[in-house]
Formats: structure tokens, sequence, C-alpha cells
């Protein structure tokens, strides 16, 4: 990413994934242009938000039909530094990994999946989704030697951060982490946690208000 993407607000970084998403929407179905009213209506946001994001930050180029969906999507794509290959490898091939292991979204983001880490002896070896599972032994030696650079944490809880802070001396400086626990790094290292949790308590929650709604 170039030194000038650095200085972005934060606020606007966190909404490009769902800009990139809509429009890419939009271009799926033919669409060349977007005018800020319809982005905005697809975002929840306000027109004068959108106009804002990208007057100030993005694509400046409203000419009356719109802005220029591919333009945008080429920014952000840049932006996030989509296209530039980054080396992964997930650790835990049990039911999360492997359905992660064959997720398009992962390739189009730039992260290649080279291998599967487990403890389970009886994986060790095992080819899922063309993808090779080799023991934790291992993880150090082909960290160095394939270049890797981001790690998928699909495995329990235990352990999880110790890991995590032992294959980050070897290189990886990108973290997925489906685990609920917390860890944080004094270096150059980023986490995104994901936590499906989240999502199933507040869809409960706004489920129950429309059921009050109904008493
Ligand atoms: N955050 C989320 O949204 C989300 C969603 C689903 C699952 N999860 C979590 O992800 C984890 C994995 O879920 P799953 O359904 O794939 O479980 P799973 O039991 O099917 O697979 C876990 C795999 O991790 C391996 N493993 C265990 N300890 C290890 C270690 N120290 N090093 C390397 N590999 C190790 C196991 O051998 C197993 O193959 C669970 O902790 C679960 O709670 C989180």
């Amino acid at each position: 990413m170039s030194g000038q993407y650095r200085d972005y607000p934060k606020h606007l970084i966190r909404k490009l994934p769902r800009y990139y998403r809509y429009l890419n929407e939009q271009k799926q179905l033919g669409r060349e242009y977007i005018s800020s009213n319809e982005l905005a209506l697809l975002m929840g946001i306000s027109p004068s938000q959108v106009r804002q994001d990208f007057n100030r930050f993005l694509y400046n180029g409203y000419h009356g039909v719109g802005y220029n969906v591919s333009a945008i999507l080429e920014q952000i794509t840049e932006l996030l530094d989509l296209k530039t290959k980054k080396n992964t490898i997930i650790i835990g091939a049990g039911n999360l990994g492997q359905s992660l292991s064959n997720y398009d979204e992962l390739k189009n983001c730039g992260f290649e999946i080279k291998a599967f880490f487990d403890i389970n002896p009886k994986l060790t070896g095992a080819v899922i989704n063309g993808i090779k599972v080799f023991d934790m032994d291992k993880i150090g030696e082909y960290i160095e030697a394939e270049n890797i650079v981001a790690a998928i944490l699909a495995l329990p809880t235990e352990g999880t951060s110790e890991i995590a802070r032992k294959i980050s001396e070897y290189g990886v400086t990108m973290f997925l982490n489906f685990n609920p626990v917390f860890f944080e790094f004094e270096r150059d290292v980023f986490i995104e946690n994901v936590h499906i949790d989240d999502n199933l308590m507040m869809l409960s929650y706004k489920g129950a208000g429309e059921r009050n709604d109904e008493k």
C-alpha cells in the first residue's frame, strides 16, 4: 500500500469492503454508473455521506450519469491492496478450516492458501481441497521457506495466542482469527477477529424485538 493511503481515515477504510461488495454486485448486473442516492440506499447511509466519502477520498468523477462503477472498484481494490498475493496458511484443518479453504473470496482478496497445519496425526499428510496438511512441528520452517505472511486461526482456543506469537516471529504479519481469545502484538502485526456468535446474538435480539411487537 502506498504511503498516502495510510492517511485515509479509519472510518472510511472500514466502509470500503461494503462499498466494494455493493458496487461489485451492481457491476455483475451490468451497471456502468451509479448515483449517490442509489449507493446511499444500498449502504444504509445518507447520499451526502456518500458524496463526502467519494469527493474527499475516493473517485471524484460524478458526471450527471453517476459514479463510474468499474473505476471506483479499481480504486478500492488498490486501496485495500487486494491484488497483492499473500501466501497464507490455515491452522486447524477441522470443520471450519476445511470450509474456509473452499471459500473463493479468500483468493479474490489475494489470500492464497498454501497449507493446513494441525496437531492431529491422522490428518498429517492428507490433502483437503487440494491443500496439504502438515504437522505443527514443521510450521516455522514452512513459513520461512514459503514466504507465508498470513494465517487463518481455525483451531480451538487453547494455545491460540502462543501459536500466533510464535509464528509472528517467523514472519506472519496478518491474522484472521476465529477464536474468542484476545491477543495483541507490540510489533506491526495485524489481526481481524471474526465472531459469528456476535451476529447470532444480534439476530436473536432483533428477532425478539419483532416478536415482542407482535404481542
Ligand atoms: N468465530 C467464529 O465465528 C467461529 C465459527 C465457527 C467456529 N469457531 C471456532 O473455531 C474453532 C474450530 O472450529 P471447528 O468446528 O473447525 O472445530 P474442529 O474440532 O472441527 O477442528 C479444530 C481442528 O483444530 C485442530 N487443533 C486443535 N488444537 C490444535 C493446535 N494446538 N494446533 C493446531 N491444530 C489444532 C484439531 O486437530 C482439529 O482438526 C473452534 O474453537 C470454534 O469455536 C469460530
